[in-house]
């Protein structure tokens, strides 16, 4: 519970004047909710003639309403209007349309961006939390919190209301009052169970959503391989079953709201009821028509008030599980957060000062999460402005060693990163302006060309030389917007070459001085390959790529081999060919190849 509130509280800096301000005129419409019951009392005493002979409100009534005639009855009308007119502008004007949505959105948007922000810094996080135990955090958890906080400051005014209303209720009548409390807490103690169930099916419903939200994009994306697989009827069907598991949860979470909204509503007609049942003999006596105006008008709200106080603790529950999620996300991301460490017992030799390395890498070691597979004590190195090329034979391990260099899957302490001979954070580290990487299958935005080369920049000059060194300028230049082309949802529209050349392009226009690259030429055609390494090997970056090209290894200052996960063989393009039979073989059939 402690850790809940310090975590709401760290959650809430910089909104909290808005919390309780927010909570000041929570408390504020309620005490007029209490003023305008008093005030019902005694105007309807007063219209009824002050025959109330029963409670202090009663008594009151009898001077201020009965006693005070039209004029007296005018002024009480007078009052009430303008505390209910106030309330009106106060609370739809200012809470419900500007307080509320301020904190819960703000609240969210900055939660949001911070556990992005943390994502984004340190990538190596997503190999650690499964990805539906990410989407999760910054999904679901941050909505509870943002709502739990908006919602959060009526708790105060409810239970001061509840308070002072069953106060007042009991200076008129305890043993009406005494009923009531007993009927509203047994409806609050409904309340409670049903909204449990409730959370629990929208919980379902929204699981079941994303299940066929997620089905439906992968059918979308696979449209061709459904087609060729002659699968159609399969998917549809699976889609089919899964919408109906999502109408099932759907009509319980419906059940379930319905269910609760009755129950809170018919809360304040039962007490009703049950006070003209208590009073049926003494109306006119000891519980005058004043009297009941008074309980009639808090029972709405009394109702209300409880029911939300029976759900606090649910609520509470479940903003405190979100938050301990939401901290454990960050807290993976801190956990990584330190550079490499060194291994108890190893040594690791002081950098060579001598040669000017742009990025040295030894001893790394890093799996892929919950495997045994990936790299072990691999070290390689570049020099500033050279080829270094990774190659070995299908799944060797090549991407997984450039991953594990960009600190992009965790790797085990002892491994060391160094960029000009000092450590590098890695995951933080090695990115623009110091380093550029394109993957195998490079991801892109559904914007234009434009947006997703510049990324938010503003510098077409930039934008011009990078398609034109990506060898994309042709592309573009047939393309019917130009660079203002839209490329659809993760580049559809484009080629796979156009996706991989589009990709360089957003790395170039960084100007980075290590550009890593994996496995480029699968979709090129050689004559634009050659074009392309041609631009990007001019000496003014360092290259780190993964490529089984003749053409490419022959340009290489230095060639890795990879075999296994382990790196067998560094060197020159003669050193490894004279020190790997691997090397040989690849070698051999690589150049066998028509296209080299
Ligand atoms: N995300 C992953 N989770 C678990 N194992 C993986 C993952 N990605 C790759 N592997 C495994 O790690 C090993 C090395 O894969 P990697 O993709 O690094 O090889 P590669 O040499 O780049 O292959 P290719 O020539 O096909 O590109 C393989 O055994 C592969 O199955």
């Amino acid at each position: 519970m402690g850790a809940t509130l310090s975590r709401l509280r760290a959650v809430l800096r910089g909104s909290s004047g808005a919390y309780w301000t927010l909570t000041g005129l929570w408390v504020l419409l309620r005490a007029g909710t209490l003023a305008v019951g008093l005030l019902f009392q005694r105007l309807f005493d007063g219209i009824g003639g002050g025959t109330a002979a029963g409670g202090a409100g009663a008594e009151g009534g009898a001077g201020t309403g009965a006693g005070a005639g039209t004029g007296g009855l005018i002024a009480l009308i007078a009052w009430v209007a303008a505390i209910e007119g106030a309330r009106l502008v106060l609370q739809f004007g200012v809470m419900l349309s500007r307080l509320e949505p301020r904190l819960q959105y703000g609240a969210t948007a900055g939660l949001r961006r911070s556990l992005l922000g943390t994502a984004l810094r340190r990538p190596d996080v997503t190999a650690r939390v499964p990805p539906g135990e990410a989407l999760r955090a910054v999904g679901e958890d941050v909505e509870e919190v943002g709502f739990f906080l908006a919602w959060a400051p009526t708790n105060l005014a409810h239970w001061l209301f509840v308070t002072a209303s069953v106060g007042i209720m009991l200076t008129v009548d305890v043993l009406v009052t005494v009923a009531l409390l007993g009927l509203l807490l047994a409806v609050t103690l409904v309340t409670a169970l049903v909204h449990g169930r409730f959370l629990v099916h929208r919980r379902a419903t929204r699981t079941a959503s994303a299940h066929v939200a997620g089905a439906l994009g992968e059918a979308v994306g696979a449209v061709k391989a459904v087609q060729a697989a002659a699968a159609e009827d399969h998917v549809t069907a699976h889609i089919g079953r899964l919408d109906e598991a999502r109408g099932r949860a759907a009509v319980r979470e419906a059940l379930f709201a319905g269910v609760q909204r009755n129950v809170i509503g018919n809360a304040a007609p039962l007490g009703v009821g049950l006070v003209l049942l208590l009073t049926a003999g003494r109306a006119r006596d000891s519980f005058g028509v004043g009297d009941l105006a008074l309980f009639t008008f808090y029972l709405q709200i009394l109702a209300e008030a409880l029911a939300s106080i029976g759900i606090l603790s649910i609520r509470l529950q479940r903003v405190s599980v979100a938050l301990e999620r939401v901290t454990a996300f960050r807290g993976a991301a801190a956990d990584t957060a330190a550079p490499p460490g060194k291994p108890a017992g190893h040594r690791t030799p002081p950098p060579r000062r001598d040669v000017p390395r742009l990025l040295e890498v030894r001893h790394l070691t890093a799996h892929h999460p919950g495997t045994r597979r990936g790299v072990e004590d691999a070290g390689l190195s570049v020099a500033d402005g050279t080829l270094t090329v990774v190659t070995g034979g299908v799944g060797a391990g090549k991407t997984t060693l450039l991953r594990a260099v960009l600190g992009l899957l965790p790797a085990r302490a002892g491994g060391e990163v160094l960029w000009n001979g000092e450590p590098a954070d890695r995951a933080g580290f090695l990115v623009p302006p110091r380093c550029g990487y394109v993957p195998q299958a490079p991801r892109l935005f559904s914007g234009s060309v434009r947006e997703n080369v510049l990324l938010g920049r503003d510098d077409d000059r930039a934008l011009a030389a990078a398609l034109r060194t990506a060898v994309l300028e042709p592309d573009v230049a047939a393309m019917r917007d130009g660079v203002d082309t839209v490329v659809g949802p993760r580049g559809l529209r484009l080629s796979g070459g156009q996706i991989q050349r589009l990709a360089i392009a957003r790395m170039l226009v960084r100007r980075p001085r290590l550009m890593v690259v994996d496995d480029i030429s699968s979709a090129l055609d050689p004559e634009t390959e050659r074009i392309l390494w041609g631009r990007l090997l001019d000496g003014s970056s360092a290259v780190l790529a993964v490529s089984h090209r003749p053409a490419v290894l022959r340009a290489a200052a230095q060639v890795v081999v990879v075999t296994d996960g382990r790196v067998e063989a560094t060197g020159t393009l003669d050193e490894v060919l004279a020190a790997s039979a691997g090397m040989r073989g690849l070698w051999a059939t690589a150049t066998a190849s028509p296209r080299d």
